[in-house]
């Protein structure tokens, strides 16, 4: 019957500026929109056609790596149905949903294809094997399983979006989509619509009606990136949804029920901010039942060799090195902004180096000169309280660097053996150390 109508649903479709497609249970095309024949078509007619096919042709596998097909878990489960694919080598996010008939049966089914932001994909683990990372893992393994709302706290640049990547694909709710919504620089409406979505026509603009997050992350989990930016008004409506688990798009009056696995995050104190009044207590508790903390990057700066290695592979770069002096610099910098700063350093370094090691010269002029905390002991530079290890391995950094004499005499200064000093300092991966090694020394 549908049939008769593939005009009036192919002008449908085009309602969504993302690849939609209308399928039969059996996966045969019934209609397509514009931008799915762009990105998917190759000339032919798609109708009547099986989407495997369609899409097998334009290269992108459906059931690669053992992934199953979405159709099968949206047929059996009256659910939509989410997965993640890769299409010309970026990654797409599969929302499958049913469209019932008068029994409430899937009679055919909606689906929409949205290219995915790289840092939303990125698959890279959090690299690092030092104390704090370590014990950073060991959280994120143990709040995984359990269905718990995490949330993730550390300046900005630690690694919270990836930290949120990790627990999701370690969750019981891998298979299902991992949708970020950055709550940063949203207005009120903005943020409305992109969490709940909106019905068409509910305010100038909305030419057609779109699915917000919340419905997205359906069976999923739903990452909150920046929830300390989230205006007092819009706190009340984010901690309605989690205390219901139901929503309405802007404009609509039919309740939806979205089951999701929370995480949030923020750089800001958000213990601070409930004592001020700016965030409400009641949404704090909600969603901080498994709070970790992200180590910035000048506290565990013993994983700056690895995280320089992995950075320049995954930049493009897998053969250049860091000279020991560009090392050197790199370990006593203090990192305002994390590894993102580091991967940036890394990747301008990277265009100006023409040889196969980056040179002081190649690094940002605040690094070449020291910095001021690197002439000062750090030993005596309190500005917090840190753990007496941590608190050793920055001295014997700051000793290794501004000692004038050799090993031995710096082992001599500090009461150590030479050996006891050798194994302090390939502890906390001094690359001096390795270099000294290298030569048998
Ligand atoms: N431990 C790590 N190992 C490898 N890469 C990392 C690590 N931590 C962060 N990165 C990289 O640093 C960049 C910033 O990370 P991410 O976006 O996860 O930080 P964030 O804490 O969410 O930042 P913001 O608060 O600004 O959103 C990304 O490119 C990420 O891949």
């Amino acid at each position: 019957m549908l049939k008769q109508l593939r005009p009036e649903l192919t002008s449908l479709l085009d309602c969504f500026a993302l690849p939609a497609v209308l399928l039969e249970a059996d996966h045969t095309v019934l209609a397509a929109n514009q931008a799915y024949r762009k990105q998917f078509g190759d000339g032919k007619p798609l109708q009547g056609r099986h989407c495997d096919e369609i899409l097998r042709t334009a290269g992108m596998l459906c059931d690669d790596a053992g992934n199953e097909c979405p159709m099968a878990r949206c047929q059996q489960s009256n659910e939509a149905a989410h997965a993640l694919r890769m299409h010309d080598g970026r990654a797409l996010q599969v929302d499958l949903f049913p469209i019932r008939n008068a029994d409430g049966k899937p009679a055919y089914f909606l689906e929409l294809l949205t290219p995915l932001t790289e840092q939303s994909t990125s698959t890279d683990g959090l690299v690092g094997q030092g104390a704090r990372m370590q014990e950073l893992s060991r959280a994120l393994h143990r709040a995984a399983p359990s269905d718990v709302p995490v949330l993730l706290l550390g300046e900005s640049g630690t690694g919270k979006e990836l930290a949120a990547g990790m627990v999701h694909r370690a969750s019981q709710r891998a298979q299902g989509a991992f949708v970020v919504l950055d709550c940063s620089g949203l207005s009120e409406t903005l943020f409305e619509s992109e969490l709940f979505g909106h019905e068409k026509g509910a305010f100038t603009g909305a030419h057609s009606r779109k699915i917000g997050l919340a419905e997205a992350a359906n069976g999923g989990t739903l990452f909150l990136d920046e929830v300390g930016d989230i205006p007092l008004p819009l706190q009340v409506k984010l901690l309605r949804l989690l205390e219901s688990g139901t929503f309405r798009r802007v404009g609509g009056i039919e309740p939806i029920r979205s089951r999701f696995r929370l995480i949030s995050a923020t750089h800001r104190d958000l213990e601070r901010m409930v004592r001020e009044g700016t965030f409400r207590q009641d949404l704090y508790y909600r969603i901080s039942t498994f709070p970790i903390t992200l180590p910035p990057l000048r506290e565990r700066r013993e994983d700056i060799p690895q995280l320089t290695e992995s950075l320049l592979h995954n930049l493009g770069y897998p053969r250049l090195r860091l000279s020991t002096a560009s090392l050197e610099l790199l370990l006593a910098y203090d990192f305002p902004g994390n590894v993102r700063e580091l991967r940036n350093i890394l990747n301008r370094a990277a265009l100006l180096t023409d040889d196969v090691a980056i040179l002081p010269e190649h690094l940002p002029t605040a690094l070449q000169q020291e910095p001021a905390t690197t002439n000062a002991s750090p030993a005596t530079d309190f500005s917090a309280v840190v753990p007496l290890e941590e608190l050793e391995a920055r001295y014997l950094r700051w000793a290794r660097l501004h000692h004038a004499g050799d090993r031995r005499s710096l082992a001599h200064s500090l009461g150590l053996s030479e050996r006891t000093l050798y194994r302090k300092l390939e502890a906390i991966g001094d690359p001096s150390q390795k270099r000294e090694s290298d030569h048998g020394g």
